[in-house]
């Protein structure tokens, strides 16, 4: 189909309030309906001054505050007016930051000067991130809250190769059902999910990514390699995650398939 005046690329900006994830799972279309559309990244602003403010503001009832919120679902996060923060506010903000966002890419800026580039074709939503994350997967630790109830990322790695059917479970558990809990008896609550994994049968490595309860998995363009070990890992971004548990509910949901590369 030929179209006048496609557009190259949108730039949605969301009002300081908005949940991205709500927005982002309008965009984010199943790559099977073969939309013109696809949602590349979400970027967040986090004021240098101001921002530890809200990413500490509590909320009544437990709720989870919009900044954090939009902290822990960002791809990318501009921390911008470093100017006029010293060194020491500067790095409490990026580490507070980190803390929410183990994976999250951070630029810092003056007026919020970037290179387009950097901002721009993010893929992080699409299989072509598949050897850029493996990267990444490499260097995330799980995080420590600052805060009770304060949203975290956890990560962990289990090796073989998994089912794609138990690997769905483990997920839908986890975002639907949402019967996974920690020590205390708090629901987990993820609200961004990433990982690659080995699914059986498949002979490229599986990017899976998930925002509040819409997740994907995809075949990237990596290769796993002959004589590779096969393995799974995974990172998860929100509130009561106990990493332990976590793996252990894992590990009993692909049971079966653990040893079978
Ligand atoms: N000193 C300094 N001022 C800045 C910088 N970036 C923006 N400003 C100024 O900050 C003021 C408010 O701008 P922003 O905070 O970007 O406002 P905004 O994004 O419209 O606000 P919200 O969307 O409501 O958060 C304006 O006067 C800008 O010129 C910066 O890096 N350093």
């Amino acid at each position: 189909m030929q179209r006048r005046g496609k557009f190259d690329y949108i730039l949605l900006e969301t009002t300081g309030l908005a949940d991205p994830g709500a927005v982002a799972s309008m965009f984010w279309v199943d790559s099977e309906l073969g939309s013109d559309i696809y949602l590349d990244g979400i970027v967040s602003v986090v004021d240098a001054k101001h921002g530890l403010q809200h990413l500490t503001e509590e909320k009544p009832e437990g709720l989870i505050n919009e900044a954090s919120r939009q902290v822990a679902l960002a791809d990318l996060i501009i921390i911008n007016k470093t100017d006029l923060v010293s060194e020491e506010e500067l790095n409490k903000v990026r580490t507070s930051v980190r803390s929410i966002n183990g994976l999250v890419k951070i630029l810092e800026t003056q007026r919020s000067r970037v290179d387009l580039s950097n901002v721009l074709d993010l893929h992080a939503f699409d299989s072509l991130s598949g050897v850029s994350l493996q990267k990444k997967l490499e260097h995330v630790k799980t995080t420590h809250a600052h805060l009770d109830k304060a949203i975290i990322t956890v990560t962990f790695e289990v090796p073989g190769n998994i089912k794609e059917e138990n690997l769905n479970l483990f997920i839908q558990n986890l975002l639907w059902e949402k019967n996974v809990k920690d020590k205390t008896g708090c629901t987990m609550d993820v609200i961004r999910l990433k990982g690659l994994v080995s699914i059986q049968g498949k002979s490229h490595q599986v990017i899976v990514q998930g925002v509040h309860e819409l997740y994907d998995l995809e075949e990237t363009s990596v290769a796993w390699k002959e004589g590779e070990k096969r393995t799974n890992r995974l990172v998860l971004i929100g509130r009561s995650l106990d990493k332990e548990i976590i793996k252990e509910v894992f590990i009993a949901t692909v049971r079966e398939e653990r040893g079978n590369s």
